[in-house]
């Protein structure tokens, strides 16, 4: 395998007595989309610092391109923060000549598809989708060879988010590497690979097939009195979810879930279905809550390294 293009190895970030991440191993390659996941604190955003080169690390090494983060590593990246990084009191063309600019361009990016609908208007001025694809197109003017970003679809209507990703996927093809943070599920599964974190370790690594592994969920019949059904289980501490009407628990066995629905006097059938990468996440973030750190393999290892099954 090629050199990774962002490699952070065993990096651990202290803020105090605090750890922010603990001990995280990962890596980008030439044209994937790696997700890095985790609940909001994870500490996704650090790492991401740590990666850029604008936080240190207490312990471990990052390399950038194969070499420690610098200046002239930075030049190859595109980095969309999760405050986009723009400035709401200059144009968007004023935006796009900035970083031009400051990438040492000539021009702005060839093509811009936000400049025709709003370059003459403040960034202050322009709706949220308009100014995560300026970001975008800022962020990708200079042709970088990875590119970093947080969250970037936060907030943006569905249509605004489809075009996002089609950028994302056409910058892989191209051969960028790519690390996004995410919240949405539907994203994480368009990732090559995922990464999650939970409390600034890392609990699982490798695509959503291999982190839901063999995990069951057990749906509730639809027809039955299901917010009697939802209540009954999440009074006795399952991991309920709901989705319209249909009631599903996460990696509990159904005996169990009849059991629960018996005692509290719900008439409903359960059957065992494979679980989802969100109900999978939620049984590692329990499991995470309660458990000691430990160590994990790196997240490029061949097979999923979860914290529960
Ligand atoms: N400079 C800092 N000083 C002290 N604590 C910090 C600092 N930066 C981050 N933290 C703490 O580290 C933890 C991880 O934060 P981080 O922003 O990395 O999480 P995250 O996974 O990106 O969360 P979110 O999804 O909300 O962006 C949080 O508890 C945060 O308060």
């Amino acid at each position: 395998m090629s050199e990774p293009l962002a490699h952070a190895d065993r990096v651990t970030r202290r803020f105090g007595d605090f750890t922010a991440v603990d001990n995280v191993t990962m890596t980008v390659g030439a044209g994937e989309i790696v997700g890095l996941l985790g609940a909001n604190g994870a500490g996704k955003t650090t790492l991401i610092r740590m990666l850029l080169g604008l936080v240190v690390p207490t312990s471990g090494a990052v390399r950038l391109f194969g070499r420690p983060p610098s200046r002239e590593t930075r030049v190859r990246l595109g980095y969309v923060p999760q405050g986009l990084g723009l400035y709401t009191d200059l144009t968007s063309m004023e935006n796009l000549d900035f970083v031009a600019h400051a990438f040492d361009r000539k021009g702005r990016p060839a093509k811009s598809d936000v400049t025709p609908e709003a370059g003459g208007q403040l960034v202050a001025d322009i709706g949220l989708g308009l100014q995560r694809r300026l970001a975008f197109e800022a962020a990708l003017g200079h042709e970088p060879g990875l590119l970093i970003l947080d969250e970037p679809t936060s907030g943006v209507d569905p249509l605004s988010r489809t075009r996002l990703w089609d950028t994302i996927h056409v910058q892989a093809e191209k051969g960028v590497g790519v690390l996004v943070t995410t919240h949405y599920m539907q994203e994480a599964q368009q990732c090559d690979r995922l990464v999650l974190m939970s409390h600034g370790r890392q609990v699982a690594a490798g695509t959503d097939t291999d982190i839901i592994g063999a995990t069951i969920a057990v749906e509730v019949d639809p027809e039955a009195d299901w917010s009697r059904a939802f209540a009954a289980l999440d009074s006795a501490g399952l991991p309920v979810t709901l989705a319209g009407r249909l009631v599903r628990v996460a990696g509990t066995p159904p005996d169990r879930v009849a059991e629960v629905l018996r005692e509290a006097g719900v008439e409903a059938g359960v059957r065992q279905v494979p679980a989802t990468l969100e109900e999978k996440m939620i049984i590692i973030e329990r499991s995470a809550d309660t458990a000691e750190p430990t160590p994990v393999a790196p997240a490029n290892a061949a097979s999923a390294n979860t914290a529960s099954s």
